[in-house]
């Protein structure tokens, strides 16, 4: 489970000290074991900032954030054994086939040789990855990475797997193969975690909706409840209505 309170954010950008960029004003939301939830904004509203404090590689300003419980700040260890990350444009070592990449992530996140041959085996089966299997990651494509990368984030079995604007890159069959697997894992009993800018891609896919903008939390609801409070038939106008901008103008 995740649980954020009244996350803030601010960056100097790089060289301009003077400049302050308010990433997180005001962000908290839930998100439960057994469902899937969106964090879904526009371009720069705050979406992999909170994702990555979530995943410890960031220090909010101030306010909380715990995964299972565990602050993210204060016992980062235990926050992090509990989660799997996806970042956005995951790194794989070239050299190493999808297997050491699987392999070698296993024994970094404490498992034993033993323990992450046989996870990193299970996994190529689940995730359909058996044709690529022990293929060196060089000149793979963004599915197959995507694939190996999130092999690498559910490794160590974590209850809770957050990925950053997962289908990126994606084509139709990949995507759909990825929202089958995230699914499998909702069903059992995983707290999944997505960002994304699709609405589509939210509308199909997640159980429960966090609207994010400017930094800050506009609504929080089930898709069907998002479009009873703000009176929509269609995500895109309810999402436009709850972060309260204009309606566009018809040509
Ligand atoms: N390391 C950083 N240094 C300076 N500014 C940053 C940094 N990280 C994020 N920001 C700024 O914080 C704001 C939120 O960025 P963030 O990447 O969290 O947005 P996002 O919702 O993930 O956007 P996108 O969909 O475009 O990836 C943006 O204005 C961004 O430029």
């Amino acid at each position: 489970m995740i649980y954020t309170q009244a996350l803030v954010k601010s960056f100097h950008p790089r060289g301009r000290k003077k400049t302050l960029v308010q990433a997180l004003v005001n962000v908290s939301f839930d998100a439960q074991d057994g469902e899937i939830t969106g964090l879904l904004g526009p371009n720069g509203a705050g979406k992999s900032t909170t994702l990555r404090i979530l995943a410890g590689l960031v220090k909010p300003d101030r306010g909380l954030a715990r995964v299972d419980g565990h602050d993210v700040v204060k016992a980062p260890l235990a926050a992090r054994r509990r989660l799997g990350f996806l970042p956005h444009n995951a790194g794989l070592y070239p050299r190493l086939t999808s297997r050491e990449n699987l392999v070698y992530y296993g024994q970094l996140c404490g498992l034993s040789a033993e323990e992450a041959h046989h996870r990193a085996s299970d996994l190529i089966e689940r995730l359909d990855m058996e044709g690529f299997a022990d293929r060196r990651a060089e000149g793979f494509s963004q599915g197959q990475r995507t694939r190996v990368a999130l092999g690498r984030a559910l490794i160590h079995n974590p209850s809770t797997l957050i990925l950053d604007e997962p289908t990126n890159g994606l084509d139709v069959m990949a995507t759909r193969n990825l929202r089958t697997i995230l699914r499998r894992l909702r069903d059992e009993g995983h707290c999944v975690l997505i960002s994304s800018h699709i609405m589509q891609e939210v509308s199909r896919l997640c159980d429960r909706v966090a609207i994010i903008s400017e930094g800050r939390i506009a609504m929080t609801d089930t898709v069907t409840g998002i479009l009873e409070r703000t009176g929509q038939n269609d995500l895109e106008d309810a999402f436009v209505a709850a972060i309260g901008e204009q309606p566009e103008v018809q040509p």
